[in-house]
């Protein structure tokens, strides 16, 4: 069993088809923003505090009323049954055993539905793109209700698809034969195409009044994922959202744009503790979620890392990435001399 984040992606590129694993590695452009999310956690130095008796640490934090054993979350990410048969239910197995939130993607290769029946009393979250036709749009949310997701996380850094270089190389545009994206079922077996699946439609149209018409539609707590201007983070608060979720999509959308722990301070500012915050981008180890943290993240989620060891181990694999970064979190925090991820704070983080 590889023992870190990047030997679980050595050993995924060994078993995944090679355009696969470039759809998973990848991001758009010259793929600066997918190094610089890397990078900037290791331009931040930690500066541990000593001799403070702290015993050892607690990580467990409560986001959106849901308690989590650990501050790292498995962020949304499309298609898993390209990276094990099981899929999405073998990664949501593995995020429950770890006490930990899945959001499940709108992308998912199993729906929804099937996600939930396979960890009775986890908690899910589900992730949406808003789609231009919103009674569509509405069924979605619907299914995620029925389904027992707890916050819906509304992903706005998509008003087109970023173009990923790798992809267009590869030729990777669509699922194989057998694999769908399940929640994208029309639902009418009696339509003129069946149980039409449809395609995930990019809208640029998509506004602030899209986020109204969904906090009207759904009691769903919302999260918005993909902000990285603090002036929006302002407008978000102005339109009733239940957290902020800062990211620039792995890298794979804007390609230039700042890494993710770089954007956190501007908008922890902004949005001065009226919600959560959380982040992702570039987490590959305890020190980076601990950096996250003391710079006013209430959580983190990871995606590559989830795929990695997905594809390298299966709900194994997963549970052995979450771990890793459970341990390296509790170790890091020991060493900091903090005992509780409420107590971090920026002092702890300097740049180098
Ligand atoms: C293969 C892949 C698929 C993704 N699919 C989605 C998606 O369906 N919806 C979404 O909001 N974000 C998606 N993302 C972005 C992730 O939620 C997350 O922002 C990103 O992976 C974080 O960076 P990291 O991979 O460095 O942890 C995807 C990312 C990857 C790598
Ligand atoms: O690949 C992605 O990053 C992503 O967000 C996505 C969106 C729609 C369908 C598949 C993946």
């Amino acid at each position: 069993m590889p023992r870190t984040i990047r030997e679980f992606e050595a050993a995924a590129r060994d078993r995944l088809d090679p355009a696969h694993y470039d759809y998973f590695a990848g991001g758009a452009g010259e793929e600066i923003t997918v190094r610089a999310n890397e990078a900037a956690f290791a331009r931040l130095a930690l500066l541990p505090r000593v001799l403070r008796g702290a015993g050892s640490p607690r990580i467990g934090v409560t986001l959106l009323g849901s308690p989590v054993a650990m501050p790292v979350l498995v962020a949304p990410t499309a298609f898993h049954r390209l990276a094990d048969p099981e899929g999405e239910r073998a990664t949501a197995r593995a995020a429950a055993g770890a006490g930990t939130i899945m959001i499940v993607s709108m992308a998912a290769t199993v729906a929804v539905e099937d996600v939930a029946a396979a960890v009775p009393g986890a908690t899910l979250w589900f992730q949406l793109y808003v789609q231009p036709d919103m009674a569509f749009t509405e069924a979605i949310v619907r299914r995620a209700e029925a389904a027992g997701c707890a916050a819906l996380v509304v992903t706005v850094d998509s008003p087109a698809r970023g173009r990923r270089d790798r992809d267009l190389r590869n030729g990777f545009d669509d699922l194989p034969e057998g694999m769908r994206c399940e929640n994208m079922r029309d639902g009418d077996p009696g339509g003129p195409d069946g149980d039409l699946v449809r395609p995930i439609v990019m809208s640029p149209e998509i506004s602030w009044e899209h986020v109204d018409l969904l906090r009207r539609m759904t009691r769903l707590p919302i999260v918005l994922k993909g902000v990285t201007h603090p002036a929006d983070a302002r407008l978000a608060l102005d339109h009733g959202v239940s957290a902020l979720y800062v990211s620039n999509h792995g890298g794979r959308q804007l390609d230039t744009v700042p890494a993710a722990v770089d954007l956190l301070p501007e908008i922890v500012a902004a949005v001065a503790g009226a919600v959560p915050v959380l982040v992702d981008g570039g987490i590959r180890r305890g020190p980076d979620v601990v950096k996250a943290m003391a710079l006013g993240a209430s959580a983190v989620a990871v995606g590559r890392p989830v795929i990695w060891g997905l594809a390298a181990g299966g709900e194994r694999g997963v549970a052995r990435v979450l771990g890793l970064l459970r341990d390296e979190v509790e170790h890091t925090l020991t060493l900091c001399g903090v005992a509780s991820v409420h107590d971090l704070g920026p002092d702890l983080v300097r740049p180098c």
